[in-house]
């Protein structure tokens, strides 16, 4: 199936039931699509997220990823407090039909930061309580000028202990953070930039032009150059984790060099690597 929005001919893939995936340009768009609940999620949401987050990494041809919620009124309200249970959140899955709830929100959220593509959340409407964590675990976020950022944990008996409060405190200070948690209000799309939690805000009629264009320009840099980017901010942040990644980022373009392909060379052929011929740099 296809869409056009924007200029952008949008191709539709996968079977889900509660997401939108699709692809254009080397842009893969993930749309939470449950706008009669202010795109709030549930397990299946999330494992569908985390299918097609999956789906935009393995591409080759995806550059940069886009990620929003169906409607103008919502990117995503959070957990579905209408089905959360005792002890999580409750579903029509095996573990769901034991009695156990989930949280599982956090697996996309690591997801989302491990990814090693930009992620571009683009925001119409409420980014809130889990919403807005996801906005903040994204590369960049840009907001329609209708957009409302909060958390609301606190009021609804809940809280996000992990990128929630720290990330969020380390995109916008201490401060700002606790005045966001303990008080729970509602900030609109400009203090949210002010406050340096989104990048930039546009009129809702411009919000996927303009955020269309700036993947367009990321599509023009190196993609390995942004890789590392991304695993070098996120690995001061996400500590042994993060360095992990950022490690293993190392590992993958030492694969690509003569060097190392000597030694699996030398090993397959049986006989001593010849490593004198490689240069031992300053
Ligand atoms: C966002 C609002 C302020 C918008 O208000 P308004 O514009 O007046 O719209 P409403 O009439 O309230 O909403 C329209 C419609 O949508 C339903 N709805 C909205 N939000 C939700 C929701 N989160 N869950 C279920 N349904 C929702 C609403 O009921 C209406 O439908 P009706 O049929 O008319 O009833 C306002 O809607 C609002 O405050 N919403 C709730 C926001 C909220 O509290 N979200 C949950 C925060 S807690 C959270 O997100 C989970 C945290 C989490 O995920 C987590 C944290 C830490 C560890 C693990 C996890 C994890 O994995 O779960």
């Amino acid at each position: 199936m296809t869409a056009v929005v924007s200029g952008v001919e949008w191709q539709r893939s996968g079977e889900y039931a509660d997401i939108i995936y699709e692809t254009a340009e080397g842009i893969a768009k993930i749309t939470i699509n449950r706008p009669e609940r202010h795109n709030a999620f549930r397990p299946q949401t999330l494992f569908e997220l985390q299918d097609a987050f999956n789906a935009a990494r393995d591409d080759s041809e995806v550059g940069v990823i886009i990620f929003t919620g169906a409607g103008d009124q919502a990117f995503c309200s959070g957990g579905d407090q209408k089905i959360r249970g005792d002890d999580g959140y409750m579903g029509d899955d095996t573990v769901a039909r034991q009695g156990i709830g989930r949280l599982n929100v956090l697996d996309l959220q690591v997801q989302i930061r491990r990814l090693p593509k930009p992620v571009v959340c683009m925001v119409a409407g409420w980014a809130i309580g889990g919403g807005n964590v996801l906005q903040v675990c994204c590369d960049l976020t840009i907001a329609a000028d209708n957009a409302r950022f909060g958390q609301t944990g606190p009021k609804v008996g809940s809280f996000d202990g992990g990128y929630g409060s720290w990330l969020l405190a380390q995109t916008v200070g201490l401060k700002k953070a606790r005045e966001i948690w303990y008080l729970c209000r509602q900030y609109t799309a400009e203090e949210a930039r002010e406050m340096g939690m989104v990048n930039t805000v546009v009129p809702l009629e411009r919000l996927e032009e303009e955020t269309v264009a700036w993947a367009r320009e990321m599509l023009e840099k190196s993609p390995l150059a942004l890789r590392m980017v991304k695993g070098a901010i996120n690995a001061v942040s996400d500590g042994a984790a993060g360095m992990q990644q950022f490690a293993g980022d190392a590992t993958m373009l030492y694969y690509m060099s003569d060097e190392a392909q000597e030694g699996r060379d030398a090993f397959k052929e049986k006989r001593r690597p010849e490593f004198d011929r490689f240069p031992r740099r300053p």
